[in-house]
């Protein structure tokens, strides 16, 4: 099965899509958007790409991403996250690493290197390769991507030792599934009213359907109009599923529903 994933070979990324593809046959982008793209256009059977970090939070681009193309949520997949410093020796300037994995190690970065210039690049495995290719560089990412040519310098160097980050496989659209035990839904309600929210989430409460996670992103429409991400632990395939939705599609009926999709959700331990 074809994947695409956010690269170079090491991210976090590549190893959770390790999950559902065999490794020749992962293929790599310099973004999420760019793997969402190619996920949309047919390109790839599968695309993995992080959805939300246990200490950072959301990861904004995917969900805008997801929110924008149309494509399915085939799996979720859970995966530790435990960075490292690597580069060629002690002594270096700058930081470069993914953005969220910056802001994991952000209380170690700040009482061990306060002075050194931090620099967001599009990957863990990209500021890696740059510490790799620059003395003055040193990169955080998986401990792994040393690859015995660089020094690893600290290991578990994030914020929380519980760290993880969670991650959709999705697929072209025509492969939505109805079965799994939890599913995603995109809401645009394209109002703005008090108790809007709390209207779109009785449906939910109704039938004793547990939320995962409810999360906005703004609409890019207006200031204060927003998208609603909502996760859940019920099937597309259980009728309490469908008459929930059906209620939430009448409440947006000047806006958009999307179904993801449902799936199962794997936890990928190294
Ligand atoms: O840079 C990587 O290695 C990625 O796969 C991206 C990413 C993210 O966007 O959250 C994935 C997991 C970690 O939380 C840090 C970075």
């Amino acid at each position: 099965m074809a994947a695409v994933t956010l690269g170079p070979e090491g991210t976090y990324s590549h190893r959770a899509a390790g999950a559902i593809a065999d490794d020749e046959e992962i293929d790599f982008r310099q973004s999420v958007t760019a793997i969402v793209d190619a996920v949309a256009g047919g390109e790839y059977d599968r695309g993995v790409i992080p959805i939300e970090n246990s200490i950072e939070g959301s990861v904004t681009e995917s969900l805008d991403a997801i929110a924008d193309y149309d494509v399915a949520v085939v799996r979720e997949i859970v995966t530790p996250i435990r960075h490292a410093l690597l580069a060629q020796g002690p002594t270096f300037e700058t930081i470069a690493s993914h953005s969220q994995a910056l802001a994991q190690c952000r209380s170690y970065l700040d009482r061990e290197y306060p002075d050194a210039t931090l620099e967001a690049v599009a990957s863990t495995a990209q500021g890696v390769e740059f510490a790799r290719d620059d003395a003055a560089v040193a990169g955080i990412g998986h401990p792994a991507n040393a690859d015995g040519d660089l020094e690893v310098l600290a290991e578990d160097i994030q914020d929380q030792d519980s760290n993880a980050t969670r991650f959709f496989a999705i697929a072209p659209a025509e492969e939505r599934s109805k079965g799994g035990g939890k599913t995603s839904l995109v809401v645009y309600p394209n109002a703005n009213y008090p108790g809007l929210l709390l209207e779109l989430l009785e449906p939910f409460a109704d039938r004793d359907i547990n939320l995962t996670r409810v999360e906005s992103r703004p609409s890019g429409q207006r200031l204060g109009d927003y998208v609603f991400h909502i996760d859940f632990e019920a099937g597309l395939y259980e009728s309490r599923t469908n008459e929930a939705i059906a209620e939430l599609e009448d409440l947006a009926e000047k806006g958009w529903v999307r179904r993801l999709g449902s799936y199962d959700t794997e936890h990928v331990v190294e």
